[in-house]
């Protein structure tokens, strides 16, 4: 089970709710990867150029967690509007917190991040900060009061996979008991796994599942991923090491030779 503010779930793998061919598309794929908490933007791209209650409808039919997001928002002021906004629609503390530096690479505005949570905390809200990998960064948004932190993989839309994977290593092992999760830039279900292989509690992920060229599919190959990448971490994976260890030990006379 994983927990993101006192609240527990079984699936480690959390959806976006854009870019795909059409609303039953969606609803299919997210039903395939299991998810039972999908983001969805004040401002969102309506599936399948659909607009008002058709998409609610299906969100409410697949009864999952909704979390809230402030994708779009560019400055602490209208992210924090955006949330307060939310809040009142959806009835949830929760909220995906979105500031973004610019609109060409859509990276984190970190400096506002970590401010915009500090305001949101103070009013109530339970914040999922979407952020860099920096060290520093999380750190001061778990001092701001988030329980969860979710560092990008690469940026939203690439597809690139873990870019940093000493940064996101020592985020897991300096913030043990903050649930984090790898939001953005994944691209195939190696991606989620190797996220879970590094013990991130969960990966939040759109546009490698709506944009499949079958994205019911693909939205099970990245549950098996998660749950591959989660076991294994459970497990306990060995360290890669430089040199040679036979798997095979070899000692003494061979067989055939003692039996010649
Ligand atoms: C849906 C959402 O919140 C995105 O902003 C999220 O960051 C996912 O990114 P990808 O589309 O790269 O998976």
């Amino acid at each position: 089970m994983v927990s993101f503010y006192d609240r527990e779930f079984s699936s480690r793998l959390l959806i976006g709710t854009a870019l795909y061919p059409s609303p039953k598309i969606m609803q299919d794929a997210i039903r395939a990867a299991g998810s039972q908490i999908v983001t969805v933007s004040l401002r969102r791209e309506t599936a399948g150029g659909k607009t008002g209650d058709a998409f609610w409808s299906l969100i409410r039919e697949l009864d999952v967690t909704v979390l809230p997001n402030t994708a779009g928002c560019k400055t602490v002021r209208e992210a924090v509007t955006t949330a307060k906004l939310a809040r009142e629609l959806f009835g949830t503390s929760w909220i995906k917190l979105e500031v973004i530096a610019d609109n060409d690479t859509l990276q984190p505005d970190v400096v506002g991040l970590v401010e915009a949570a500090a305001t949101l905390i103070k009013d109530g809200f339970e914040v999922f900060p979407y952020c860099t990998e920096d060290i520093g960064v999380a750190m001061r948004l778990v001092e701001a009061g988030c329980k969860v932190v979710m560092p990008w993989a690469a940026p939203i839309g690439s597809a690139k996979g873990i870019t940093n994977r000493d940064a996101l290593k020592l985020l897991r092992e300096r913030l043990p008991d903050i649930t984090l999760v790898v939001d953005a830039g994944l691209g195939a279900p190696s991606h989620a796994a190797q996220a879970c292989e590094l013990g991130y509690d969960a990966v939040l992920l759109n546009t490698a599942v709506a944009k499949a060229a079958d994205p019911v599919v693909m939205a099970g190959a990245f549950r098996l991923a998660v749950e591959a990448g989660h076991s294994a971490y459970e497990a306990g994976l060995m360290e890669a090491r430089d040199f040679a260890s036979p798997s095979t030990p070899v000692v003494g006379t061979p067989f055939w030779h003692a039996v010649s």
